[in-house]
C-alpha cells in the first residue's frame, strides 16, 4: 500500500473494523487500526494539513468513531487495548485541532452507586476477569449491566452463557428478529438503555433500517407479537391459549412462538434491572457523552452522599427508617429456629390474600416519565401498564395461580426444552443460581443463614403477579419486608420506569451495594419465571 495517501478503501476498513461483528477480528484487527490512525496523525508530512477530499473524509470518519475509543477506553477489559485508545484520544485531541472531543457523562455503569465501589474492568479476580473478557467478545463491549453483574460472578457465568443463547445461538428465529424483539419488550418499560444496545445489534445483524422506523414498518409476524408482548409485560394472568392459537395459525411456527416469549420475558425483566440498579447509559450511545462541559452529572455520584443523609434524618423522623439489620437477623433467626406452624390450607390461603390485599394497597409513583417519542414507535398504547392483581375485576374470573398444578420444575422446564431445545436447562440453571445464591452475609455480619429473606422477595414477586405457592407461608413476607421494601420491589418489578435514586437509597440501608443488586437479581429471575409460568401454560394449553 501507498502509505503516502490513504485509499478510500482503507478507511472503509477502518469503520468495518470497528463495526465488526466477529468480536475476535475486531481485537485483533484493532492493532491495524489503531496503526492506521497513527499513520493519519503521524504520517508523511502532515495530512490533516492538505484538504483534500481523504482529508476530510478521514477527519468525519475519526469524529464519528471517537465516541467508540473513548468507550473502549473505559470498558475494555484488555488493557493494552484501553490504554492505547487513552493515549490516542490524547493525541488526537492535541494534534488536530478540528476533532471535537467528547466527556463521558456519567460516573461509571450505575447513578446509584459510587463508581470506586463497582467491581472494576481490570478486576483483580480471576474468574470475573475472564467473564468480563467474553462478555466483551460475546457482544463487542463490556457493557453497564454486566459489569453490575460482575458484583456475582457465579449468576453473571448462568446469565452470559444464556443470553448468548438466545441471541446468538441456535434457535429457529433470525437474528435481526431476535433483537427486533428486544427492542419491543424493552419499549414496554421505555427502557431507552436496552433499545440503544439492540438497535445497534440489530443494525450489525444486517436489519433493515427502515423496520425502526416504527412497529408498522415491520413485517406482519413480528407485529402480531405486540398484543402478547404487551400483556406479558404487564399483566401475564391475562395471556390465554387464544393468544398462541392466533400466533400459530398466522406463521408462527411453535417452537418460534416459544422463543419469542423467552425473548420477551428476558427483556422485560432485564429492564426492570436495568432501572432497580440506575445503570447508566453505554459512553459511546446518544447521552452518554457529551461535547460539552460534563458538569451536571458529575454532581450525581456526590449526590449519593448528600441525598442519602439528608434523606434519613428526614425518614427517621417520619419513623420510617425501615427494619435494621439487627431486627431482620432476629426475625430470621426466630423463623429459622421455629418449626413449621400448624396451619391448615385454608390459613395459608388468608395469608396469601391478605399480602396480596396489602400490595394492592401500596402507593408506588402514580406516574412514569413521558415516553419519548424515540420510543413511541415500538409502542402504541404505553397507558396500558400493571394493575394490581386483586383489583383484576370479577368478569372474566380469573384464579389465583396455583403453583402446584404448574411449576417451572415439573412443567415449565420440560415445555421451554421441548420447543426450544436447551432454552430450559439454561434458565434452570440461572433460577437456581439466582434462588440459592448466598454468601451468608448481611450487612457487615457473617455466617447469618438469610433464607427466610431471600424466599420472602421471591415468593413475593410471585405474589404480585397471582401466583401462590402453596408450601409457603405467607406471613413470613411480612416479617421480613418492610413496606418500603416492598414499595421499592413492586416498583422495579411493575413500574421500573418509575423508580427513582431517592428510593434505592431509602431501602435495604444497612445492606452493601453488592447485596442490593442481588436482590434485583433475584428480582429479575422471579419475575422472568412469573411470566414465564403463565406464557408456558397458555402454550401448553394450546397444544392439548
Ligand atoms: C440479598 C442479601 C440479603 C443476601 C445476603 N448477602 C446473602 O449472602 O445471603
Amino acid at each position: 500500500m501507498d502509505r503516502a495517501v490513504l485509499r478510500s478503501e482503507e478507511s472503509l476498513k477502518f469503520v468495518h473494523c470497528l463495526t465488526n461483528r466477529d468480536a475476535h477480528v475486531r481485537s485483533h484487527e484493532f492493532e491495524n487500526i489503531i496503526q492506521t490512525v497513527d499513520s493519519w496523525i503521524n504520517g508523511y508530512g502532515s495530512p490533516f494539513l492538505s484538504s483534500d477530499s481523504i482529508h476530510s473524509l478521514k477527519l468525519t470518519l475519526l469524529q464519528e468513531h471517537i465516541p467508540d475509543f473513548l468507550r473502549l477506553s473505559f470498558d475494555c477489559p484488555f488493557p493494552d487495548i484501553r490504554e492505547k485508545c487513552q493515549s490516542l484520544l490524547e493525541d488526537l485531541q492535541s494534534r488536530v485541532k478540528e476533532l471535537k472531543m467528547p466527556k463521558r457523562t456519567a460516573q461509571g455503569p450505575s447513578s446509584f452507586i459510587p463508581e470506586k465501589e463497582i467491581v472494576p474492568v481490570d478486576t483483580a479476580d480471576d474468574q470475573t476477569q475472564m467473564l468480563f473478557v467474553d462478555a466483551f467478545l460475546q457482544n463487542n463491549r463490556l457493557d453497564h449491566v454486566t459489569q453490575l453483574m460482575g458484583y456475582h460472578p457465579q449468576y453473571l457465568e448462568s446469565f452470559l452463557r444464556t443470553q448468548q443463547y438466545l441471541l446468538r445461538g441456535e434457535g429457529p428465529l433470525p437474528p435481526d428478529y431476535r433483537h427486533f424483539i428486544a427492542i419491543m419488550a424493552a419499549g414496554r418499560h421505555q427502557c431507552s438503555y436496552l433499545i440503544n444496545l439492540h438497535v445497534q445489534e440489530y443494525i450489525l445483524q444486517g436489519g433493515d433500517p427502515s423496520w425502526l422506523r416504527g412497529l408498522e414498518n415491520a413485517p406482519k409476524k413480528l407485529q402480531d407479537l405486540y398484543e402478547i408482548n404487551k400483556i406479558l409485560a404487564h399483566r401475564p394472568w391475562l395471556i390465554k391459549k387464544s393468544h398462541i392459537e392466533k400466533l400459530t395459525k398466522g406463521n408462527w411456527s411453535m417452537s418460534e412462538v416459544v422463543q419469542a416469549l423467552i425473548l420477551m420475558a428476558h427483556f422485560h425483566s432485564l429492564s426492570s434491572f436495568v432501572y432497580g440498579c440506575g445503570i447508566t447509559t453505554e459512553i459511546d450511545h446518544e447521552g452518554g457523552h457529551s461535547y460539552s462541559c460534563p458538569q451536571p452529572m458529575d454532581s450525581n455520584s456526590n449526590s449519593s452522599s448528600t441525598c442519602e443523609s439528608c434523606s434519613s434524618s428526614e425518614d427517621s423522623s417520619n419513623g420510617n427508617s425501615g427494619l435494621g439489620i439487627d431486627i431482620l437477623m432476629e426475625r430470621m433467626k426466630k423463623l429459622n429456629e421455629e418449626c413449621e406452624e400448624d396451619i391448615t390450607p385454608e390459613e395459608r390461603i388468608k395469608h396469601f390474600q391478605t399480602v396480596e390485599t396489602q400490595s394492592a394497597e401500596i402507593q408506588t409513583h402514580p406516574h412514569g416519565p413521558s415516553p419519548h417519542k424515540d420510543i413511541l414507535r415500538f409502542v402504541l398504547d404505553p397507558e396500558f401498564t400493571y394493575q394490581d392483581f386483586v383489583m383484576r375485576g370479577t368478569e372474566n374470573e380469573i384464579p389465583t395461580f396455583r403453583a402446584q398444578d404448574y411449576s417451572w420444575d415439573d412443567h415449565g422446564f420440560s415445555l421451554a426444552n421441548r420447543y426450544y431445545s436447551e432454552s430450559g436447562s439454561l434458565l434452570d440453571d440461572k433460577f437456581n443460581m439466582a434462588y440459592n445464591l448466598t454468601y451468608y452475609t448481611l450487612g457487615d455480619r457473617k455466617n447469618v443463614d438469610t433464607t427466610a429473606f431471600r424466599r420472602a422477595v421471591w415468593n413475593y414477586i410471585h405474589c404480585i403477579y397471582g401466583i401462590r405457592h402453596d408450601d409457603y407461608n405467607y406471613k413470613e413476607v411480612n416479617e421480613m419486608l418492610e413496606r418500603n421494601l416492598k414499595a421499592y420491589i413492586k416498583t422495579v418489578t411493575c413500574y421500573p420506569e418509575r423508580l427513582t435514586k431517592k428510593d434505592y437509597d431509602n431501602v435495604m440501608r444497612e445492606f452493601k451495594h453488592s447485596e442490593k443488586v442481588h436482590v434485583n437479581l433475584m428480582l429479575l429471575e422471579a419475575r422472568l419465571q412469573g411470566e414465564l409460568l403463565y406464557a408456558l401454560r397458555a402454550v401448553m394449553q394450546h397444544m392439548t
